[in-house]
């Protein structure tokens, strides 16, 4: 089923703690919306939008926010609830989505984590306790066909005290291209966080210490992956 009243769900999965950015170690339940309008070469979610290597169909539920409210707030008893995806905003438009987000901003913080290639509408604004954008710079690699990963201009707007910058980074001049994107849309220093890009404790351990040192130089925050320390890429934590 996909009709007006639904929204696409890849997973709902609870209890475990977010394990990136500003709120890094907090009891969290997770709702992944399916469907992304990027295509990152490193993405670590791909069975919500690949369909070259997934069957969208079978990694894809349709359900009703009130479903998915009940679903998430099950799971875990308290922490936050983190919208993700995907690219969660393609679903803001439309009434589910403001549903979802009064039933749950009503029970729980909720975080929503974004690739930051669409604004958030003042329903989104005004549900979110917190807005993680992660804007992705050329270590994603290109993206297929128009896709653009760019921030829109409006984002200069909208840039409160909810809203935090998540950049993935590969090195230090990654690091460096991350204080010049934070500097260009105004986000303060003390809301821009830099990440290794990884899905393995390796890789994460050889990134770490040159993504810790840049970002405590250009006096931002950097963020680890706990969720991988503790779980690796499994899914459903
Ligand atoms: N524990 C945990 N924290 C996360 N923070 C961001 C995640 C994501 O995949 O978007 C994620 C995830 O998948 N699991
Ligand atoms: S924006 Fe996020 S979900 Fe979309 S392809 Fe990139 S990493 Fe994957
Ligand atoms: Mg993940």
């Amino acid at each position: 089923m996909s009709d007006g009243a639904t929204l696409p769900v890849a997973e709902v999965f609870g209890p475990t703690v977010q394990g990136e950015g500003p709120a890094a170690g907090t009891l969290a339940t997770f709702i992944r919306l399916s469907g992304c309008n990027l295509s990152c070469g490193w993405c670590d979610t791909p069975y919500t939008w690949d369909a070259t290597r997934y069957d969208l169909r079978a990694t894809t539920r349709h359900v009703t926010p009130r479903d998915l409210a009940e679903q998430a707030l099950a799971v875990t008893p308290g922490g936050i609830v983190v919208v993700t995806g995907g690219e969660p905003l393609l679903q803001q438009d439309r009434p589910p989505w403001a549903e979802l987000l009064r039933e749950l901003a009503a029970a729980r913080p909720v975080h929503i984590e974004t690739n930051g290639t669409l604004v958030p509408n003042s329903v989104t604004l005004a549900a979110a306790s917190c807005i993680v954008v992660s804007p992705k710079l050329p270590n994603a690699g290109g993206h297929r066909g128009h896709q653009d990963p760019a921030m829109p201009p409006a984002w200069r707007e909208i840039i409160t005290d909810t809203v935090h910058l998540k950049v993935v980074c590969h090195g230090a001049d990654d690091v460096r291209q991350a204080v010049t994107l934070a500097e260009s849309l105004g986000c303060p220093p003390a809301r821009v966080w830099v990440m290794p890009e990884g899905r393995d404790q390796t890789t994460l351990a050889s990134r770490w210490p040159v993504i810790a040192d840049a970002a405590a130089r250009h006096g931002i925050n950097a963020t680890h992956r706990l969720h991988v320390l503790a779980w690796g890429d499994a899914r459903g934590h």
